[in-house]
């Protein structure tokens, strides 16, 4: 397996473990858990999880613009707001590598070109299914769409539930983090933001 992580931090591409390395290391977190790896249940359990890495934090494998690529123009003069609200995902912190389960709200103001419906909710799955912090995630929601798109404004609002607030830690669940991101006219214009937060309020 020699494909490469994008996003790594330094900006300089790692190479991937290989899989025997990805299973090594969850024997290794199974035995820091208490368990014993060797025991029948737990045999197959390193390469479920690496399996299911590859599920949960395949976001690391895709980029917006594959994703946002595709606009349609035709839409007979169209150019108030669009607003695909209660996007749910989930993700995981980048802190602790637990879930985050939320909803998004992606809104846009376009000018001449419109985004597919279902695009706004695939790019919520690629920034979900990478490590995030809430803030990050939001941020990158929206100037992605600002970049490829370049509509008149782009809002996106999150509320999401860390589970390492719920299950560790301060252990207060039902806590709710709400971010939110507005670029160009919706960051200049009070009223455009107000009517989004309508919107998603009703
Ligand atoms: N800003 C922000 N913080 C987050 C997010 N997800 C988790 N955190 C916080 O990241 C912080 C990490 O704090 P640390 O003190 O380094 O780690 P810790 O000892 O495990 O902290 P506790 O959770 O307070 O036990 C915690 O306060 C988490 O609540 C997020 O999306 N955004
Ligand atoms: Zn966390």
């Amino acid at each position: 397996m020699d494909a490469i992580v994008k996003n790594f931090p330094a900006g300089q591409p790692q190479a991937r473990p290989s899989q025997q390395e990805a299973e090594e290391a969850v024997r290794t977190l199974l035995r820091w858990a208490g368990d014993d790896p060797t025991r029948e249940g737990l045999l197959d359990t390193p390469k479920r999880v690496a399996k299911s890495y590859r599920e949960l934090f395949a976001g690391y494998d895709q980029e917006p613009e594959d994703i946002l690529g595709r606009t349609f123009e035709e839409v007979g003069g169209f150019d108030d707001m669009v607003l695909v609200k209660d996007i749910p995902f989930f993700s995981h912190c980048e802190h602790h590598m637990v879930p985050i389960i939320g909803k998004a709200h992606v809104a846009y103001l376009p000018k001449g070109r419109v985004l597919g419906l279902s695009k706004i909710a695939r790019l919520v799955e690629v920034f979900g299914r990478r490590l995030q912090t809430q803030e990050t995630m939001t941020a990158q929601i929206a100037n992605s769409i600002q970049d490829v798109l370049q509509p008149r404004g782009v809002a996106v609002m999150i509320e999401a539930e860390h589970l390492c607030m719920a299950m560790r830690g301060i252990q207060k669940q039902g806590s709710t983090t709400l971010t939110t991101t507005f670029t160009a006219d919706f960051k200049d214009n009070a009223a455009e933001q107000a009517r989004f937060l309508t919107l998603i309020r009703r």
